[in-house]
């Protein structure tokens, strides 16, 4: 089967290959994003949401089917550490929202990039897998435009447009029959959780935590959870510090076999890692604080 717009030949039950996307993925100014979590997390919300934003935009970038990251912000802060990350950050024109913002930032890049395949993927999915946003992308490539509804089936968490289609964004609330009602088709491939993920709520970031989070939330959360965490990217190594300064490596056997340890009481904790991919991902399961 040839691409329907790169040419590229796809090998008989292999992946599509050649289908570079530019992503473009919008955050607010972290003093009001997230709002809706504040409940649940209190102060740590700010934090949070960059933390988020982080993990988004390193699972992006290690997608083999994307070729940069724009994030359009208006956030100094966020911008730079995002940056850090390798993404392009563009300025968000004040105050107009978020589908201007997803337009403005499709249309930069389609100004360096001209026919460029854009997809609008939100900047709260922590979870967010490589392979699992690439199978994403493939099954979004067949088609003029196409989205990918939310775990909670209302909203949409990726909205792509092919070469020389306008990505005509109407993300917000039940954005998902929205974008179904203009044409765009709903990319209904399965296991794809983590693109699905996105984290609005309490219950949401619990649910995340529990499918297994970037190391940017994980450190976040662990430092949300104990007194103090500390983490070593080189090394693979981490612990928690306990309340009474008590250091806890991951994986060690001060967990019991569950991995599950009492950091307070009615408060546990499972650290675990799965190894995958360059960075250490931790599986951080907070079952009660949220
Ligand atoms: N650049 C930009 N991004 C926005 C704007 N509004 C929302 N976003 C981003 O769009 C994505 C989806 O929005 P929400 O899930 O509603 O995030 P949020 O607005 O921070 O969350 P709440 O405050 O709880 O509504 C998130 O990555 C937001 O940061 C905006 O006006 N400009
Ligand atoms: C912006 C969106 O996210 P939410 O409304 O869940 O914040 C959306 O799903 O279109």
């Amino acid at each position: 089967m040839v691409h329907p717009w790169t040419g590229a030949r796809r090998r008989e039950g292999g992946s599509a290959t050649n289908a570079v996307w530019s992503l473009v993925v919008p955050l607010k100014p972290l003093a009001v994003a997230k709002s809706r979590l504040a409940a649940a997390v209190g102060a740590s919300r700010p934090g949070l949401a960059l933390a988020f934003a982080q993990d988004t935009v390193a699972g992006a970038l290690a997608c083999a089917a994307v070729a940069d990251v724009v994030v359009v912000t208006d956030d100094a802060e966020a911008g730079k550490e995002l940056a850090r990350l390798g993404a392009r950050i563009v300025a968000d024109a004040p105050a107009t929202g978020l589908n201007a913002a997803l337009v403005h930032g499709a249309r930069e890049i389609r100004r360096i990039r001209p026919g460029a395949a854009v997809a609008a993927m939100n900047a709260d999915l922590p979870a967010l897998r490589p392979p699992e946003l690439l199978r994403v992308l493939e099954a979004a490539s067949v088609f003029p435009r196409a989205f990918l509804a939310d775990a909670a089936g209302i909203g949409t968490t990726l909205l792509s447009a092919a070469p020389d289609v306008e990505l005509a964004p109407s993300f917000g609330g039940p954005s998902r029959a929205r974008h179904s009602a203009s044409g765009a088709a709903e990319i209904g491939i399965a296991n794809v959780e983590s693109v699905r993920r996105d984290v609005d709520t309490g219950a949401d970031l619990r649910a995340a935590l529990a499918l297994g989070v970037g190391r940017h939330t994980a450190r976040y959360s662990a430092r949300m959870q104990a007194t103090a965490y500390t983490y070593d990217s080189q090394t693979r190594s981490g612990s928690v510090l306990l309340d009474d300064g008590t250091p806890v490596p991951f994986g060690a056997p001060a967990f019991d076999a569950g991995g599950l340890r009492l950091l307070r009481p009615g408060q546990r904790v499972r650290i675990e890692t799965d190894g995958e991919g360059p960075a250490l991902r931790i599986t951080l399961v907070t079952l009660q604080t949220f």
